[in-house]
């Protein structure tokens, strides 16, 4: 008997999902719209993705097989155009909000950081609070922040010298990660991790892979709203996962450093001192024009444990990229390596106004923030009520839509040749030039793009800039790592292209390199 009601409960089950797979492709509103076809009848495919890191590859091979626009989840379709780019991301009306997914990203807080926060009205007030801190003039200021962790970053790099005058092989992306977690620690908080220096720390960096990994799946399962429900509460402690118990500890990090700061901050203010003038200097102090009202500690907590993770891997992708490309690239390294040295006299000249006044320089980052941009696929955007036209199809309300960097940067409309790395492309004035510019999506587009860009740019070249000026870099052993091939995976096979994971951020291993102390003539 109870088995007999087993049965035909499972029956049940099956019948409807049989329904459901059935509606989902025949009177479904994305029904219409090409793709794999398990990804129109089922999420499942894109967790498992997510989970997996090869998230980009699948979608940019879809795009190649299906065209502009593809649709990667029963409700969700991606696109792969400058037009949709500015339909979905620029205008800063555009009718659509920041999809469910966002909520899971700092379940552990209980509150949502600026980039997480899917009310546009909370979202144009925390990012009200946020400007002062990344305006030119406090950039100014915050880039001496930059350059004292590129000094040490510079001297752990000339250590343990071999008889030939070069180093032992580093694994650049380990080092240059060390480097984004201590100069946004000493930028944001004002008290650096000392990743550099010390292995006391060392442990972060895998801290935050894992919580990305984590929240980056998570936030699509069908039951995320559980997960959201037990996320920042004891229990994370006792689960299984690895991965969830970090997010855990990660957060709990971020809020030691928070406490410090604030602690330091109110010194000065009851000493009547201005204070150190980093990123969180300006968001205790200011407050909202419209209301007079600043940040709570949860918001600053939450934002806290974004700029941690927004600022360090972020410029580690890009400088690891951009040195795996130079390295596999002799004659673009050798017209970089031309440039910065005949622009300054000593190490310490290498700065800005004049650093900004370098194109290849320039070029070399963008061609890198597009080759290995550190978000590979889309942010989802909910459309709302209304519907949203984009590309000259009507999208209903309640689906999700969205561009992915790693896909539209290797549209040969916008970048022929599109695994080449050419910074050249980006030299100039031209249409092209300016084509690529409009398709360039790795800070974003619109109301929600990257408020940190400048001090991104900045931290990138200056480290690049420096290294390439105090030292000659070699691949180690001769042979550039970080690359794929025949064995790495499906998508996953040239040699020549550096490799990336996708778990919200792109992670990456290699290249290992060598330097030596260059001649200075
Ligand atoms: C190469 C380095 C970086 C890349 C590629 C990058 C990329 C991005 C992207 C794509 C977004 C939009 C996210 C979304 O749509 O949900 C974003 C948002 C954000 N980024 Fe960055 N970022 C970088 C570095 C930084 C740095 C150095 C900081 C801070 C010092 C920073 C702070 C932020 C913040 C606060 C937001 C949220 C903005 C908002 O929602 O209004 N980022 N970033």
């Amino acid at each position: 008997m109870a088995l007999s009601t087993l049965s035909s409960a499972g029956l049940a089950v099956l019948r409807s999902y049989v329904l459901l797979v059935i509606y989902r492709l025949t009177f479904h509103p994305l029904a219409r719209y090409p793709g794999n076809f398990t990804d129109k009848i089922s999420s499942w495919p894109l967790i498992y993705q997510c989970y997996r890191g090869n998230r980009h590859l699948r979608i940019l091979e879809a795009h190649k097989k299906y065209g502009s626009v593809i649709r990667i989840a029963p409700d969700t379709l991606d696109f792969d155009t400058t037009t949709a780019m500015a339909a979905i991301h620029r205008d800063r009306n555009a009718n659509v909000r920041k999809g469910a997914w966002y909520k899971t990203v700092d379940a552990e807080t209980g509150t949502f950081s600026v980039q997480t926060v899917i009310d546009r009205k909370e979202h144009n007030f925390r990012r009200r609070i946020l400007e002062p801190a990344f305006s030119h003039s406090a950039l100014r200021i915050q880039e001496h922040f930059i350059d004292n962790n590129v000094r040490v970053f510079l001297h752990e790099m000339g250590k343990d010298v071999q008889e030939d005058g070069w180093t032992t092989p580093k694994d650049f992306s380990q080092w240059i990660t060390y480097f984004g977690f201590d100069f946004i620690s000493d930028l944001a908080f004002g008290s650096c991790f000392r990743l550099l220096q010390s292995p006391e720390h060392r442990y972060l960096p895998d801290l935050l892979k894992w919580t990305s990994h984590f929240v980056y799946y998570a936030g699509y399962l069908p039951f995320a709203p559980l997960v959201r429900a037990v996320m920042g509460t004891s229990i994370m402690n006792h689960v299984p996962s690895q991965a969830a118990r970090d997010t855990h500890k990660y957060y709990l990090e971020a809020e030691s450093k928070l406490g410090e700061r604030s602690a330091a901050e109110e010194e000065a203010w009851s000493s009547g001192k201005e204070g150190r003038r980093d990123i969180f200097h300006y968001l205790f102090r200011t407050r909202d024009p419209e209301t007079n009202i600043g940040l709570s500690h949860e918001q600053l907590q939450a934002d806290s444990g974004l700029l941690i993770a927004a600022g360090s891997d972020g410029v580690a992708v890009t400088v690891s990229a951009a040195l795996f490309y130079l390295l596999h690239n002799s004659s673009s390294m050798a017209k970089l390596v031309h440039e910065i040295r005949s622009s300054f006299a000593t190490l310490d000249d290498v700065r800005n106004p004049q650093m900004n006044r370098l194109p290849y320089l320039q070029a070399v980052i963008d061609e890198s923030l597009r080759l290995a941009p550190s978000v590979l696929s889309a942010f989802p955007r909910e459309v709302l009520r209304g519907g949203l036209n984009v590309d000259g199809l009507h999208v209903p309300v309640g689906m999700t839509v969205g561009v992915s960097g790693y896909a539209i940067h290797h549209n040969e409309t916008y970048f022929p040749d599109s695994f080449a790395f050419r910074p050249e492309r980006w030299l100039g004035d031209g249409e092209s030039v300016s084509l690529a510019r409009s398709a360039l999506i790795t800070f974003g587009a619109g109301t929600y793009n990257c408020i940190g860009k400048n001090v991104a740019i900045a931290a990138a070249k200056l480290v690049l800039a420096k290294t390439i000026y105090a030292y000659d870099v070699k691949a180690a052993r001769g042979k550039v790592t970080g690359g794929g091939g025949p064995a790495a995976g499906r998508g996953r096979e040239r040699e020549d292209e550096y490799q990336l994971l996708d778990y919200l951020v792109a992670y990456r291993s290699g290249p290992m390199v060598q330097f030596r102390t260059r001649n200075e003539k």
